[in-house]
C-alpha cells in the first residue's frame, strides 16, 4: 500500500515546515503521515472468504488495496474455537464437497487433509419411525422441493406468495410438509412466513451439487484455509478496524474506521447485506441501492458441537444423522476427525434458534441431549464436551449462513446492488451466482468483484 497525504494534513504540514529544521520536519511528516493518511487503489471492507478472495485476485495482477477486518481475525461466518477439551473445532463454515471446484481446489493447493464425514448405517428421523418410512418421508420432502424448483421464479402466478403460502395448500401428506419445513427451515435459517417464493427458488437453483454438500470437512478448520490467505496479505490486512462512515467523492472514496482513515479510487464492501446497510455512506448510497440493501435479514443458527469418549451411535448401526420435524430445523450428524474424536455437530436454525437462544447453557444443554438421546439412545448424555456458537444476532455478520430477501416484492433487489453505485462495488456469499449461503458462493463473489474492479482500473 503506498502512503499519501490528505487535505488537511498537507495545511499542517506547510505551517510546521516553517519552523522546523529538516529532521524535526520528516520526523512530523511521519508521525502525522502514519496517523492519517493512507491511500490505496482498492480498499476492501470484510475479510470474510468474499473479501480474502477478492484480495487475492486483486493481489495476483499486482494492483495496491487495503483489506479492513471489524474483528481481529479474518474469515467472518467461518471461525474456529477450541472447546473445552482444548480441541480446534470449526463453530461456523465447516462442510464441502466435491461438487464446490473453488473451494476444493483451496483445500487442495492450500494442502489441506479432507476428513470424510461418517455416514455409514442407518439415519433416524423424529419423531421416530421405522426406517423405511423414514427414508419415504424424506423422499416425499424432496420431492415438494423439486415440485418447488420446477416452477419459474418470474412466473406470475406465485407474485407475492411466501413458502408458506404456497405450501400450505400442497397436496402432500402433513408429514412429507413437516420434513419439507424442517429441511428449508434448516438449510436457510429462516421462517418459511417470511421467505419469498421465488427468492427460494431462485436461490436453491443455484445450489448445484448432486453429492450431499456434508461430504467433506477439513481436519486443520476450515478457518486455518482463511487463516493461510490472510498469511499471503502482509501489512495489507488490517485487523480489528471496523469501518464506520464511506466518503463518496469524485474520483474514489474515503473510509474511516476506527484505526483511521484511507482514501482509495475504488471500494469493495464485501459484507453480506444487511450488514452493509447499517454502515454510513456520505452522501448516502442512491434510493433505490438503499432500499436494495434493505430487504434483507440475516437468518438465525446455533451450532453445537458435542465430543464423546466413544462414538455409541455406530455400535448400534447408525450413522449419527439424525432429522427432527419436529421440532423443525434441528439436524445432528456425524463429525468426527477420527477414531479418537467422536462428535456430534447439532444444527438449530430459523425460529427455533431465536426460541433456543433464549435457554441459559444449562438449560440449551439438557434440551440437546434429552434429543438426541431420544434419536440415539443411550449414551447420548454421556458426552465429555459440549461447545456451541450462537450466530443468531452476531454483531460482525448478522447471523446464519446467509441473508435473504423477506420482501416478496424485491425482485430487483440482488441486480441493483451487484450493480454498485461506483466506485463503490458490493459482493458477499448470499449474492453469488453460484452456492449462495456457503463458502464457495463467497470465493466465487469475490473473484467476481475483484475482476469487475480489474477491468475498471485497466479499461481496455
Ligand atoms: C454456523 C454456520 C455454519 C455454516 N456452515 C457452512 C458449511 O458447512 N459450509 C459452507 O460452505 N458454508 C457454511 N456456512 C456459510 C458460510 O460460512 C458463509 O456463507 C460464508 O463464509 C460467507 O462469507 P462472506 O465473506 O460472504 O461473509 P462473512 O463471512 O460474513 O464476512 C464478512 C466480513 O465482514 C466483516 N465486517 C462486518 N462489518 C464490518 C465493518 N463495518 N468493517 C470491517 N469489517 C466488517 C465481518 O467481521 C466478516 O469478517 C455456515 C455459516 C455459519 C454461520
Amino acid at each position: 500500500m503506498s502512503i499519501g497525504r490528505g487535505d488537511d494534513l498537507d495545511r499542517t504540514v506547510v505551517s510546521g515546515a516553517q519552523a522546523a529544521d529538516d529532521r524535526g520536519l520528516r520526523e512530523l511528516q511521519g508521525r502525522l503521515l502514519k496517523r492519517q493518511t493512507a491511500r490505496t487503489d482498492v480498499a476492501i471492507v470484510g475479510a470474510g472468504f468474499t473479501g480474502l478472495s477478492a484480495a487475492h485476485e486483486l493481489s495476483k495482477a499486482g494492483i495496491d488495496f487495503a483489506l479492513f477486518e471489524a474483528r481481529h481475525r479474518v474469515g467472518g461466518r467461518v471461525e474456529s474455537k477450541w472447546n473445552g477439551l482444548g480441541e480446534r473445532i470449526d463453530s461456523g463454515g465447516q462442510f464441502l464437497c466435491e461438487d464446490m471446484p473453488e473451494l476444493m481446489a483451496l483445500v487442495r493447493t492450500r494442502g489441506k487433509t479432507l476428513v470424510e464425514t461418517y455416514a455409514k448405517g442407518e439415519f433416524v428421523a423424529q419423531p421416530l419411525t421405522g426406517a423405511k418410512e423414514a427414508e419415504r418421508i424424506y423422499h416425499a420432502s424432496r420431492s415438494i422441493r423439486d415440485r418447488m424448483n420446477a416452477i419459474a421464479p418470474g412466473d406470475p402466478a406465485i407474485a407475492g406468495l411466501t413458502v408458506a403460502a404456497w405450501l400450505d395448500p400442497q397436496n402432500d401428506p402433513g408429514e412429507a410438509k413437516a420434513a419439507f419445513r424442517s429441511m428449508i427451515e434448516g438449510l436457510w435459517c429462516q421462517a418459511l412466513e417470511k421467505l419469498p417464493l421465488w427468492h427460494l427458488i431462485d436461490n436453491d437453483r443455484r445450489i448445484t451439487n448432486e453429492v450431499s454438500e456434508l461430504q467433506y470437512f477439513v481436519h486443520e478448520t476450515m478457518q486455518s484455509l482463511a487463516d493461510d490467505l490472510a498469511g499471503d496479505l502482509g501489512d495489507r490486512l488490517r485487523l480489528n478496524a471496523p469501518v464506520r462512515t464511506i466518503g463518496r467523492r469524485p474520483g474514489g472514496v474515503r473510509l474511516a474506521s476506527t484505526t483511521g482513515s484511507i482514501t482509495a479510487r475504488i471500494a469493495l464492501i464485501a459484507m453480506p447485506p444487511m450488514m452493509t446497510s447499517k454502515l454510513d455512506f456520505a452522501p448516502p448510497l442512491p434510493a433505490a441501492l438503499q432500499k436494495a440493501l434493505g430487504v434483507w435479514q440475516s437468518g438465525a443458527v446455533i451450532k453445537i458441537q458435542v465430543r464423546y469418549a466413544t462414538a455409541f451411535w455406530r455400535a448400534k448401526g447408525l450413522s449419527g444423522m439424525v432429522m427432527w420435524r419436529d421440532p423443525p430445523a434441528l439436524f445432528a450428524c456425524d463429525v468426527s476427525k477420527d477414531c479418537g474424536h467422536p462428535a456430534l455437530v447439532v444444527f438449530v436454525g430459523g425460529p427455533l434458534a431465536l426460541r433456543w437462544r433464549e435457554l441459559r447453557d444449562a438449560a440449551l444443554r439438557a434440551e440437546v441431549t434429552a434429543r438426541l438421546q431420544q434419536a440415539l439412545g443411550t449414551g447420548a448424555d454421556d458426552f465429555i464436551d459440549f461447545s456451541y456458537r450462537d450466530w443468531t444476532d452476531d454483531r460482525w455478520s448478522g447471523g446464519g449462513y446467509g441473508d435473504l430477501i423477506i420482501d416478496t416484492s424485491a425482485t430487483e433487489a440482488e441486480q441493483i446492488i451487484l450493480a454498485g453505485a461506483p466506485p463503490v462495488y458490493f459482493a458477499s456469499s448470499e449474492l453469488s451466482p453460484s452456492f449462495p449461503g456457503y463458502v464457495e458462493g463467497a470465493i466465487v463473489a469475490g473473484r467476481i468483484a475483484a475482476q469487475k474492479i480489474l477491468s475498471e482500473l485497466n479499461p481496455q
